[in-house]
């Protein structure tokens, strides 16, 4: 991508961790929803992804959108994803066609399909040895409001690529923690995406030739039960790190370079 990137949502966790694997790869403009303790590196603008003179200023210029920008918690109340999940990923997709925004990554979420982990499913499903697996083509299935929200920012995708070309990529993240997998959390230690992995698969996404694209967004863990080969035959993710290579918070694995 030899445009502009925008990255909205650029303050919080996952803007962080590709900022850090990525951040010199791009010419960035990053989106915060409050002025940022330091002066970034890279241009930005502060704002919220539910005002529309704030989109606009946005996604002025850019070739390529990750939006990231939105309430995270998966009890979230439906007034807030309502606002900043939904209404704020409409006005964006909206003014990235105006804009004619080549590609647009989209922050989705486990959540989106987390119902499919009932209480027959669970805890076993988590373990290596499980067998069930997702694999990005079943329709979503949220387990709360919050994934409510992610789904239907996927559904937003499908029909801004439908009727307005734009390439889609969305990614299923799973776990984001830094530096190791969540300790003592086996839903957690399946769905991991470490930092490196995090900012490797949205190069990957910023990077490949696609139309529209659901993959999971997690390291390749043992444990995993979402598979991985959307990921890497569409966008030729290569993840290096895995759960199962952790003690606690000691890597007791090394990853092949
Ligand atoms: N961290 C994780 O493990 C996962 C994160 N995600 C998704 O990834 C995205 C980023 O998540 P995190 O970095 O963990 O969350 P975060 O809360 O650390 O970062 C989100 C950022 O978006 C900003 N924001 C919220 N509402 C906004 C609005 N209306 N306008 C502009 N900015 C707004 C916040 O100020 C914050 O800086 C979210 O969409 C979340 O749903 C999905 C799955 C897992
Ligand atoms: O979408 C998200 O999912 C992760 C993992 O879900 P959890 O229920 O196992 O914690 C969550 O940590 C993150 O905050 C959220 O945005």
């Amino acid at each position: 991508m030899d445009d502009p990137v925008l990255l909205t949502g650029a303050g919080g966790a996952v803007g962080e961790a590709i900022l850090e694997g990525i951040g010199d790869a791009y010419e960035w403009k990053l989106m915060f929803h409050s002025p940022p303790a330091e002066e970034p590196s890279h241009e930005f603008l502060v704002g919220d992804v539910a005002d529309d003179e704030d989109v606009a200023a946005a996604v002025d210029g850019v070739g390529a959108i990750i939006h990231l920008a939105g309430d995270p918690r998966p009890e979230a109340p439906w007034d807030s994803v309502l606002a900043n999940n939904i209404d704020g990923t409409q006005k964006m997709y909206e003014a990235a066609v105006d804009e004619g925004v080549e590609k647009f990554v989209y922050a989705s979420s486990n959540h989106a399909v987390g119902a499919f982990e009932t209480d027959r499913r669970t805890p076993e499903m988590y373990r290596e040895e499980a067998d069930f697996l997702l694999d990005g083509t079943e329709f979503p299935r949220p387990g709360n409001l919050y994934g409510v929200s992610k789904a239907t920012g996927e559904i937003l995708g499908r029909y801004y690529h439908d009727e307005y070309g734009i390439d889609v990529c969305n990614i299923r993240i799973g776990n984001l923690t830094r530096g190791h997998p969540p300790i003592d959390y086996e839903r957690g230690q399946a769905m991991w995406l470490s930092y490196p992995d995090c900012a490797h698969i949205h190069e990957c996404a910023l990077e490949a030739d696609y139309d529209f694209e659901i993959v999971y967004g997690i390291s390749d863990n043992d444990r995993k039960y979402y598979s991985l080969e959307r990921a890497k035959e569409a966008l030729g993710y290569t993840p290096r790190d895995n759960s199962a290579h952790f003690e606690g918070d000691e890597r007791v694995v090394e990853p092949d370079v």
